[in-house]
């Protein structure tokens, strides 16, 4: 058998740059190497960034295998195995780093400058350039288990399990859910503040990472969809967008497939955004054909809904606004098929882009009238009702129990923002600074 010929991809952190460029320099010496990619500047780029462009490569079959160095060889393996197909692992003796590819067939070994001396690491490295797998072995069907997809596929929305709320029942006497958050930066942000965001976003939760408990959501205009699921695609924080027409395709100039956004990796829609119905005359109607759209494209609305005026006095309290709110989520999800997962997103008209969200006790009688209505209770998919409207910090404190999370705007449109939101929402403390 002829000796393989690898494309290899390098990259470490700031704690493995020395090995790494050691190793990098015997593989462009070792006659089985075609071609070295270095993906790590030798700067103080975080290793899950480092880690998952190596990972990429070898996902995208650009390289064969990728070899990557941190402090322990740990943090680089996580968040390799964090891109999709790949198999990585942290291998510091000889009979693992061959047990790697013979019986595991991971295409990336990780190292730790820390760990281990460097003339065992670049022995090591040597000896893995001269293992390959074999794909008639017992292993193999092993090996594509690990793909399968209960094994590596995160839950949809629809099939992620509520968390169970330790918390006790007069403190959340009215939701269970597992709670959402979203951002949408409207037409607030030029794509390089977007581009901005989400780097930021990202170098942040990477020092402080989000809990696993919520549902994060950017949305971001159409044009920068892409990029921003591609920045976010190895994080915890997804991504939906904050229109779509109602058909998937046909003569409809200038506006956007839900077909497509799906194709692209959107999970989430938003519909009928009370700027979308006042500003360019979306009907009831309209919207109910997009949620309608959304569904059937197996994503998951976030439908919008909320009264035009403040509560007066002698109104009941706000109950024409629960009449209201809760005509519009009947009319909205009309002929939608029960089971679908909905994300309704209560907005007084009157407090988005105001100084104040509503009042709390305005929020929880309209809030809990739609949960109560027979047009929710009667669904069987997961439905969450959440709050938008000029949400921001400390909000999520004083409704929590009572919404099942925030649709955000203004108020988190600095990457800091948001990561306090996230933190209020998943119960962490504050982060300094
Ligand atoms: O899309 C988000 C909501 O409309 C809230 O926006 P806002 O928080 O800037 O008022």
């Amino acid at each position: 058998m002829s000796s393989p010929q690898w494309r290899i991809a390098v990259g470490c952190d700031e704690a493995g740059v020395s090995y790494k460029n050691k190793i990098k320099a015997d593989f462009a010496a070792d006659g089985r190497v075609v071609s070295v990619v270095d993906v790590g500047a030798d700067d103080n780029t975080a290793y899950p960034h480092i880690a998952a462009a190596a990972a990429k490569l070898v996902a995208a079959g650009e390289c064969d295998r990728a070899l990557l160095i941190c402090g322990t060889g740990l943090g680089v393996a996580i968040s390799a195995n964090k891109i999709k197909g790949i198999r990585a692992v942290t291998a510091h003796d000889s009979f693992s780093v061959e047990r790697a590819v013979l019986s595991n067939n991971a295409q990336v070994l990780c190292m730790g400058e820390r760990v281990v001396g460097l003339e065992l690491a670049r022995r090591l490295a040597k000896e893995w350039l001269g293992y390959v797998f074999d794909d008639t072995s017992p292993s193999a069907a092993k090996v594509a288990a690990i793909h399968e997809d209960t094994l590596t596929q995160l839950p949809t929305m629809a099939t992620i399990t509520p968390t169970p709320t330790p918390t006790p029942l007069t403190i959340r006497p009215h939701s269970s859910h597992r709670p959402f958050l979203a951002v949408s930066t409207k037409m607030y942000f030029t794509h390089a503040r977007t581009a901005a965001f989400t780097t930021h976003l990202l170098s942040l939760l990477a020092s402080h990472p989000p809990p696993n408990t919520i549902d994060l959501f950017l949305l971001p205009d159409f044009v920068s969809l892409p990029s921003a699921l591609s920045t976010l695609s190895s994080s915890a924080i997804r991504v939906g967008a904050q229109d779509c027409a109602a058909a998937d395709f046909g003569p409809f100039t200038g506006e956007v497939s839900p077909a497509v956004l799906r194709e692209m990796g959107c999970a989430l829609v938003e519909v009928g955004h009370a700027e979308r119905r006042r500003l360019f005359g979306e009907t009831d109607g309209v919207v109910n054909a997009k949620v309608r759209a959304v569904v059937r494209n197996g994503m998951v609305p976030l439908v919008c809904v909320g009264e035009v005026d403040p509560p007066t006095q002698g109104d009941g309290e706000g109950d024409g606004a629960v009449g209201e709110v809760v005509r519009q989520v009947g009319a909205a999800l009309e002929g939608v098929d029960g089971e679908a997962e909905v994300v309704v997103a209560y907005e007084p008209v009157w407090a988005i882009g105001a100084a104040e969200p509503a009042g709390v006790e305005h929020v929880v009688r309209v809030v809990r009238g739609v949960r109560e209505s027979e047009v929710v209770k009667g669904r069987k998919g997961r439905t969450r009702i959440v709050y938008g409207g000029a949400a921001g910090k400390g909000l999520w404190m004083r409704l929590r129990g009572e919404v099942d999370g925030l649709f955000l705007g203004r108020f988190a449109h600095e990457p800091k923002q948001f990561v306090a939101m996230i933190r209020e929402v998943g119960g962490l403390g504050a982060v300094d600074g």
